[in-house]
């Protein structure tokens, strides 16, 4: 199978690249048509779906795959979200899938708050470049022991399952 993910993000790509180890995998740059930096479950989820159908219509692929991170409120706090969208040519609505989520440190929750992004405020925090194609944040939080492309592999995997069931494949 052809598969095409709609992003140029290294994470993002491995991720896709490790659960889907026995197909072709191309990555696209897409537009997700929502905020640079998503502020809710469902904003996040649009540009998911977004990216996964941009994607499928752009290459020549049987499915197209988006990932997509925000941050949304909670009686906690900020929390981070993550969420993935899988369109494939012969279904006409989306599969979705959430990722892990924590709670920010309140510094990085007021700059999100004033309008900054989350890569920039964490490259900034960690003096470093790039760590949205590397752990990410949530590696940055939890010590190296999840890291973003462990995080979105789930998302991949539960994409990946669901559509395999909805198919009726085996495993
Ligand atoms: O090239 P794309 O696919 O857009 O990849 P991205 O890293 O920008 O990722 P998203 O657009 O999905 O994420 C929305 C924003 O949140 C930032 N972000 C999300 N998760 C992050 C993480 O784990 N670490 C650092 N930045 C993150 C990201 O840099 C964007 O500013
Ligand atoms: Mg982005």
């Amino acid at each position: 199978m052809k598969i095409a993910i709609g992003s140029t993000n290294r994470a993002k790509i491995e991720a896709v690249q490790r659960a889907f180890s026995d197909d072709i995998v191309v990555s696209v740059n897409v537009p997700s048509g929502v905020n640079a930096q998503p502020f809710s479950d469902e904003e996040t989820i649009r540009g998911a779906i977004q990216r996964a159908k941009n994607a499928l219509e752009k290459t020549d692929v049987h499915i197209g795959i988006g990932l997509e991170g925000g941050v949304m409120e909670s009686p906690h706090g900020l929390m981070l979200c993550n969420w993935g969208a899988l369109m494939s040519k012969s279904d006409s609505s989306p599969i979705i899938a959430g990722g892990a989520r924590i709670l920010l440190p309140e510094m990085i929750s007021e700059r999100l708050r004033k309008g900054e992004e989350l890569g920039p405020i964490m490259d900034d925090y960690c003096k470093r470049t790039n760590i949205r194609h590397h752990e990410g944040a949530i590696g940055i939080f939890t010590n190296g022991l999840i890291t973003r492309g462990e995080m979105f592999s789930h998302v991949v995997l539960m994409l990946k399952g669901q559509y395999m069931y909805r198919n009726g494949m085996g495993t």
